[in-house]
């Protein structure tokens, strides 16, 4: 079994052939696709010779290794272990997965096709990285099909796994998947117990016009279905989110916590992290009152936490406004790791530009104009700077981990005339990155939409007349998803404005 974090969102297959990918480049088709937010590729071509499959597989691993994402070859496991790519896939009529785990060694990534209940369980018992589980709908590449198993197949093979305690191996569906089904292939998948991983594609990238454009389309898809998850895990485990945060919001951010599931303890004493990091808590730093001792107490934390392998949100909030904060955030960006830094344009061009930023916050509100672009690059890159996710929030929210940035359209512009919503939205990141660490972008995201979509709803309530009577609403709102998503409804998702964007697009 491999150690290593494998994003199986959107999982692209190759296909050399001339009716699916045309005259293109492979190459430039994959890198494109990479762009896109690909998060593992398996180049697959049943045909070609050896030393052909050799090169095209060292072209397409250099291609992967920039992105940082693991290439598997299909069934050929010689020209897997000749480049050095990072594992194969293997269907039920190629070499049996003990053969090519002897060849490959622990360390490799093996995944097997699977199309039943029985293939499914057996490969988990032998040690499948994952499963690829399919075919889903009938193809032009794949006609050769045993079972043409359907949205319904995948589901009870979900629910299979689930049952026989295999609920942990990661899975993706192939088959006839692309941008038109996805999302009902998708929604479908989520009323069995145990979720899909990703999406494996062909023909929908390989032979689209614009297959980056075409990837961050389908991972767009892929992230909003995983939202509901998020949101049922925090129901299902009410994380303890320990706030060390400013003296304005202890009890709005407080009271926020609890309507979405969490267990919220507001602590600013530095000595009790230890303990509350063992006990599974995600820390919010929130420098909005900032004093000395406050920031003594903050780094010390960081470190306790840090040394828990426990996640952190760092909010520095009102960053821009006086050389005391822009030196605070200088100082804890260096003290320690953070899962998730959040903060309004005018803080994170701070948290970017260091001590000599020209960014001046005349408060904790932002005052920086900047276009959507600037925006989404200026997540991705103080992602890609610090290890983390970032959230950086607005009228239009940008989330990004460095590879995938995100935009979320959701919200009210009365969330921007109550004070604490973005502080609270920390908390609330907190709890979900908290809940589920196997993706802290995801975690934000679902924060983000919940936040934006409960907003939507709690204004156009009739008793809602401005700020004082929002918030209330508000809170209720949170809460009404929260137990709606726990009961199977999921309604509040066709709100959910979130795309995939290009954050090198100027
Ligand atoms: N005009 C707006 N329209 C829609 N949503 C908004 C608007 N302004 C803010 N939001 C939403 O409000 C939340 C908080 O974002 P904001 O940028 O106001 O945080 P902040 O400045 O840190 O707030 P605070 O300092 O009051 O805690 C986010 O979910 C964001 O999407
Ligand atoms: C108004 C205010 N001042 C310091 S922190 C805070 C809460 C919103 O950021």
């Amino acid at each position: 079994m491999v150690n290593r974090t494998v994003d199986y969102g959107v999982y692209l297959v190759t296909d050399s052939t001339p009716a699916v990918l045309g005259d293109c480049s492979l190459t430039q088709v994959v890198e494109a696709a990479l762009r896109g937010g690909v998060g593992i590729v398996q180049y697959r071509d049943k045909n070609c010779s050896h030393e052909d499959a050799v090169t095209t597989a060292r072209e397409l691993h250099v291609l992967t290794k920039r992105f940082d994402v693991p290439l598997l070859v299909n069934d050929r496991v010689e020209v897997a272990v000749e480049v050095g790519c990072e594992g194969v896939h293997i269907g039920q009529d190629d070499m049996s997965f003990d053969a090519a785990r002897r060849i490959l060694g622990s360390e490799k990534i093996i995944g097997v096709t699977v199309s039943c209940e029985e293939e499914a369980i057996r490969a988990c018992e032998a040690g499948a990285d994952y499963l690829g589980i399919g075919t889903v709908f009938a193809t032009q590449t794949k006609k050769d099909t045993k079972s043409i198993i359907g949205p319904s197949g995948v589901s009870t093979i979900l629910e299979a796994l689930k049952e026989s305690g295999h609920g942990a191996v990661p899975t993706v569906c192939i088959g006839g998947i692309n941008n038109s089904n996805a999302a009902s292939v998708l929604a479908h998948d989520g009323s069995s117990r145990k979720s899909l991983d990703g999406l494996a594609v062909v023909s929908a990238l390989i032979a689209a016009p614009d297959p980056a454009a075409a990837a961050r389309q389908l991972l767009g898809t892929v992230l909003t279905a995983k939202m509901p998850q998020v949101v049922r895990t925090v129901a299902g485990t009410t994380p303890l989110t320990h706030n060390m945060t400013n003296l304005v919001v202890q009890n709005f951010a407080a009271n926020v916590a609890l309507a979405v599931g969490a267990s919220p303890i507001m602590a600013n004493y530095a000595e009790e992290a230890p303990d509350l990091a063992k006990l599974g808590a995600a820390l919010v730093i929130n420098m909005g009152t900032i004093t000395p001792d406050g920031l003594r107490n903050f780094i010390q934390a960081l470190k306790a936490y840090n040394d828990a392998g426990r996640p952190v949100v760092f909010d520095p909030v009102g960053a821009g406004a006086t050389a005391v904060r822009r030196e605070a955030v200088q100082t804890l960006l260096a003290a320690g790791h953070y899962a998730v830094i959040k903060g309004n344009s005018s803080e994170l061009l701070t948290v970017h530009g260091g001590p000599s930023v020209t960014e001046r916050q005349r408060g904790v509100d932002s005052t920086a104009v900047l276009s959507i672009s600037e925006r989404a690059r200026l997540a991705r890159d103080i992602a890609r700077q610090h290890s983390c996710v970032v959230l950086l929030t607005g009228p239009t929210d940008l989330i990004s981990d460095g590879r995938r940035t995100l935009r979320v359209d959701n919200g009210h512009e009365l969330l921007g005339m109550v004070t604490g919503t973005g502080c609270s939205l920390g908390t609330t990141v907190s709890a979900m990155v908290g809940a589920f660490g196997e993706d802290a972008l995801v975690a934000c995201l679902a924060a983000t939409v919940l936040f934006g979509v409960a907003a939507e709803m709690a204004a156009v309530r009739p008793e809602v007349r401005g700020p004082g009577t929002f918030v209330p609403a508000f809170i209720d709102e949170l809460y009404g998803i929260r137990k709606a998503t726990t009961a199977g409804d999921l309604q509040w998702l066709s709100m959910a404005k979130v795309q995939v964007v290009n954050a090198d697009e100027k």
